[in-house]
């Protein structure tokens, strides 16, 4: 093993219980602790670099592709390159990193489960510490759970592949202070997954597979290349063992998409159409921008220009250097009442036609009742082959900076305000309680779709937009119709539920992170202060 420095730098404000034994380890902390030492420094710069081109997009610029990296952009170099067991990535289900979920996850029928520490899971300690535990436990094929019914769950054989969703860069893991400072929650994922499973992955002939959440820029791409690179080195590992899947879900990284494979070529196997996110990115990022103001959420899907053109740039950009392009999250869940089911999966198999006709990869569902109708359509547009990395879209008419960033068209009515406004507070309600994905009104409902939800109304107010029935949006009609949906959603809830719940909680998070003259950029921060 390589020579490293221990360091011992670290603080943690939980006592260590039996599970915080197993996962915090001498060799962990060591590990861990390096990371910290040595990447957090940069992290905290690469925060700052996002406020900077924040302000000048907030002062009149519009995001566009960079000049100086033509080099970059013109020659032509490939990814290293996909290891035999993501080679078939056609069908992924993602997931929060809970128990039974991660046993369903890997038994479903798919091809990969990624197991997620970010978007879907509100992370509390014991949330964050159990996670670990149960994707060791998967890893060494030992996981089972059973519930109060008394039904056992354990993994078939051939479970799918796993990939683990670290956080992104800009979230804290408050329980651990370094120079009296909360460490970066990303490096508290990496290093813990990597440290206890990498071993393990490899003798089954996997890996250590990562999903990376909400990058910027190219520079954040380099970053993780940093912490890849000297973890690989520190453990003694070929160059290009960790191997990395990276979303492409915010606005500023859409025009960067070369420049973050070229640094990441060693790890990176593909990007992802994080639709989301991207969709929350495209708000926040334009947030002064009145001309490029989003209309109610239920409008904003696919077929519209400005993600159209993302998802076929990424397609385009990706497969030209041997890279997937995955398609995103259709938020549609199954329901009981079958008339309602076939809708839903009518719905959901037109977006999976959509995204294997422009030439992705594979594709994401949230929920296991999905599986066999997309696979259905996968099977059907892949034929014989793993992927399609041979839809290489050379005669498409190049995709714009204009494009990209074209307004996007549909209503903004009274109905759609009011529903974004009891999504999101029933969405923050459950995050503060500890379920970070859940739900609601047929959709499934994390923290990036409860995002759009709560910046849209922001934007409006911001600039004054008219609804359909001519009312003006400001903070005064705001607040009076989080009162009127505060109590919609007793009444749909129930007088038990809304009054054993954290409603109050819930609702002063909203109206203030929707009437701050600043926009609050994540609402898991201020969202962060409220859980354990
Ligand atoms: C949306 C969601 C909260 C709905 O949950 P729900 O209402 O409890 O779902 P259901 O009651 O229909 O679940 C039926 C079964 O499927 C399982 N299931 C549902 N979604 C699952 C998933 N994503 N992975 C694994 N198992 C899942 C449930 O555990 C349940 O199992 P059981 O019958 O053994 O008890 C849930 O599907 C979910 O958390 N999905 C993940 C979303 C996600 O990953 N988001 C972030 C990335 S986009
Ligand atoms: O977290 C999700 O909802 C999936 C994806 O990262 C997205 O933002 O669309
Ligand atoms: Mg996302």
């Amino acid at each position: 093993m390589t020579q490293h420095a221990i360091t011992t730098e670290l603080a943690f404000s939980q006592p260590f219980g039996s599970a915080e034994q197993q996962i915090l380890t001498d060799g962990a902390v060591d590990f861990l602790s390096e990371l910290v030492t040595r990447f957090t420094p940069r992290r905290n710069e690469l925060l700052a670099e996002r406020s900077l081109v924040q302000r000048k997009i907030d002062n009149g610029e519009l995001p566009d592709f960079i000049s100086e990296t033509t080099s970059i952009k013109n020659d032509n170099w490939k990814i290293r390159g996909i290891p035999a067991d993501l080679q078939d990535r056609r069908l992924e289900i993602t997931g929060p990193v809970e128990r039974k979920m991660v046993i369903n996850a890997l038994n479903a029928n798919v091809n990969v489960f990624m197991a997620d520490f970010e978007d879907s899971l509100a992370p509390s300690w014991q949330k964050v510490i159990d996670g670990q535990i149960n994707l060791r436990d998967a890893i060494a094929g030992t996981i089972s759970y059973s519930n109060e019914a008394g039904k056992i769950y354990q993994l078939k054989p051939y479970p799918a592949v796993l990939v683990c969703r670290v956080r992104g860069l800009h979230l804290p893991e408050k329980h651990v202070l370094w120079r009296g400072e909360a460490i970066p929650g990303s490096l508290f994922d990496f290093a813990l997954y990597f440290f206890h499973n990498y071993q393990a992955l490899l003798a089954k002939g996997s890996g250590p597979y990562f999903y990376l959440p909400k990058t910027q820029s190219f520079q954040e791409a380099a970053w993780w290349r940093g912490v890849f690179s000297y973890t690989e080195d520190r453990f003694d590992l070929p160059r290009g063992t960790i191997k990395a899947t990276l979303l492409i879900e915010t606005l500023p990284a859409v025009f960067q998409m070369d420049e973050i494979l070229y640094h990441l070529r060693d790890h990176i196997v593909g990007l992802n159409c994080g639709r989301w996110d991207y969709i929350f990115s495209y708000i926040k990022t334009l947030k002064n921008h009145g001309d490029r103001v989003l209309p109610d959420r239920q409008s904003v899907t696919m077929d519209q220009g400005f993600l159209d053109a993302y998802s076929r740039l990424l397609i385009k950009t990706c497969h030209r250097r041997g890279a997937f392009a995955m398609g995103g999250m259709a938020a549609f869940i199954p329901s009981k009442e079958p008339e309602r089911n076939e809708w839903v999966l009518n719905k959901v198999r037109a977006d999976k036609q959509r995204e294997a006709a422009n030439g992705h990869d594979g594709t994401w569902i949230a929920h296991p009742g999905l599986a066999d109708a997309v696979m259905a359509v996968f099977n059907q547009a892949l034929g014989d082959k793993p992927n399609q990395l041979d839809v290489l879209r050379e005669n498409d008419t190049p995709i714009s900076a204009q494009q990209l960033l074209q307004p996007c068209e549909g209503e903004r009515t009274e109905a759609g305000m009011r529903a974004n406004i009891r999504v999101a507070v029933q969405y923050i309600e459950a995050w503060i309680s500890g379920n970070g994905c859940v739900p609601i009104y047929g959709l499934m409902e994390d923290a990036a779709t409860a995002e759009i939800s709560r910046t849209s109304i922001w934007q409006w107010i911001r600039h004054q937009k008219t609804l359909t029935n001519g009312e003006t949006v400001t903070r005064a009609l705001f607040s009076q119709m989080l009162a009127e949906e505060m109590r919609v959603i007793q009444e749909e809830l129930g007088d038990q539920r809304f009054c054993q719940g954290r409603f109050d909680d819930a609702a002063r998070l909203m109206e203030r992170i929707t009437t701050e003259t600043e926009l609050v950029e994540f609402l898991t921060l201020p969202g962060y202060r409220l859980i354990p």
